[in-house]
């Protein structure tokens, strides 16, 4: 592959709703758009999933951009890359900034998908035409409205409605959703919200059904974890805690989770992910894949790695008109009765739409081999 230069941009997006989560409120989506241009003419395209806070992860966006124009770009120009998993190996010397890493990655990927003519969910060896789609329900002002908005949820079409938990805001809403949708499939993500005191809490969720408790205790445990679970008949999902493959081996090791939640950014590329995925599907421990709130380019990543087999759970992959009121790709992600067509087109099968792209974009840099 023939990289010829990369271009770093810092876009700016306002979230048609706030979304609140146990940690905190976003409200606009600032994000490093990255483009890998080559030789070709061809254009390679991904998003960083850092917000501005290190609130989800310790990464930013100000320190993509350190990462990436300091460290990652130099090694990138200075590599020999023949295939896009020679990209994460140029990488390892570095530690973390895995969303960093990843955002690079993923541009490359797409790049070569479009350079061989295929898509990219083809590239990484997907096989589902259609993938289904989950919802991700903020914390509300109160718990009425959360209603109403599963209600809508629920007729728009989305097979799988997740909530956002925290203490204070868990069993009675659980409850007051069940009375009203006894057949949804639910689950809530805690965020890290919880700690081995609030064993009996928890367990009093057990009746709702919940088809998982996404990411109770802290961001980098699977010890604890593993104790939570062999106290919980529901499946406990790590989110936050899976940064690697190795990672992902140790927690099912451990048992400290039955289910993974997949996020491309988290795990530092798409190679991860795959390798992710097929120690999963050894294991027999379903998948889905993560969101973070990500604008057209990063959703239509997250579609492609959906594609493969093992994602067998509805994710956190809704379509563009849930977050925006205009997308930056052409043409924006859509839903059709609960699932999303995976594109044929080539690369992540979305076009930039470099005019919007302006609109949103408070500077730009381009570095060049
Ligand atoms: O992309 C979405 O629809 C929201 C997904 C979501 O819940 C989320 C959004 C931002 C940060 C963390 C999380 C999470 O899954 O924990
Ligand atoms: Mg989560």
């Amino acid at each position: 592959m023939d990289i010829k230069s990369i271009v770093l941009r810092h876009v700016k997006m306002e979230l048609l709703n706030p979304f609140t989560t146990s940690v905190g409120t976003e409200v606009d989506k600032d994000f490093i758009l990255v483009e890998v241009k080559s030789k070709s003419g061809e254009s390679g395209w991904a998003e960083s999933v850092s917000i501005m806070e290190p609130i989800y992860n310790e990464e930013t966006v100000k320190t993509n951009w350190h990462i990436m124009s300091d460290h990652l770009i130099p090694i990138l120009f200075a590599s020999e890359i023949r295939h896009p998993d020679d990209v994460s190996e140029a990488f390892r010397p570095i530690r973390g900034n895995f969303n960093a890493k990843a955002a690079l990655e993923g541009a490359v990927w797409d790049l070569y998908a479009r350079e061989k003519g295929i898509s990219l969910a083809k590239a990484l060896g997907g096989v589902k035409e259609k993938i289904e789609v989950g919802v991700s329900v903020g914390i509300q002002e109160s718990e009425v409205k959360m209603l109403k908005q599963i209600e809508g949820y629920v007729n728009e079409g989305y097979r799988r409605i997740k909530v956002k938990i925290k203490p204070g805001w868990d069993v009675h809403i659980l409850k007051s959703i069940r009375a009203q949708f006894p057949e949804i499939q639910l689950m809530a993500d805690a965020n890290c919200a919880y700690t081995l005191n609030d064993i009996d809490h928890l367990q009093r969720m057990e009746e709702f059904n919940l088809m998982m408790i996404e990411q109770p205790l802290d961001h980098d445990d699977i010890i604890d974890h593993a104790k939570l679970q062999s106290h919980l008949k529901t499946p406990i999902c790590l989110d936050e805690s899976i940064h690697t493959f190795e990672d992902a081996r140790k927690a099912i090791e451990l048992g400290s989770c039955r289910i993974i939640n997949l996020k491309i950014g988290r795990v530092g590329g798409l190679t991860e992910s795959r390798r992710i995925h097929d120690l999963c599907e050894d294991h027999n421990i379903p998948m889905w894949c993560g969101g973070m709130l990500e604008a057209g380019i990063g959703r239509a990543h997250n579609i492609a790695i959906t594609s493969l087999s093992n994602f067998t759970l509805p994710g956190d992959t809704a379509p563009s008109s849930h977050y925006w009121k205009e997308d930056i790709i052409d043409p924006e992600v859509t839903m059709e009765d609960g699932f999303i067509f995976v594109p044929e087109r080539p690369g992540i099968g979305y076009e930039p739409n470099r005019s919007k792209l302006e609109d949103v974009t408070l500077y730009s840099r381009t570095y060049s081999k």
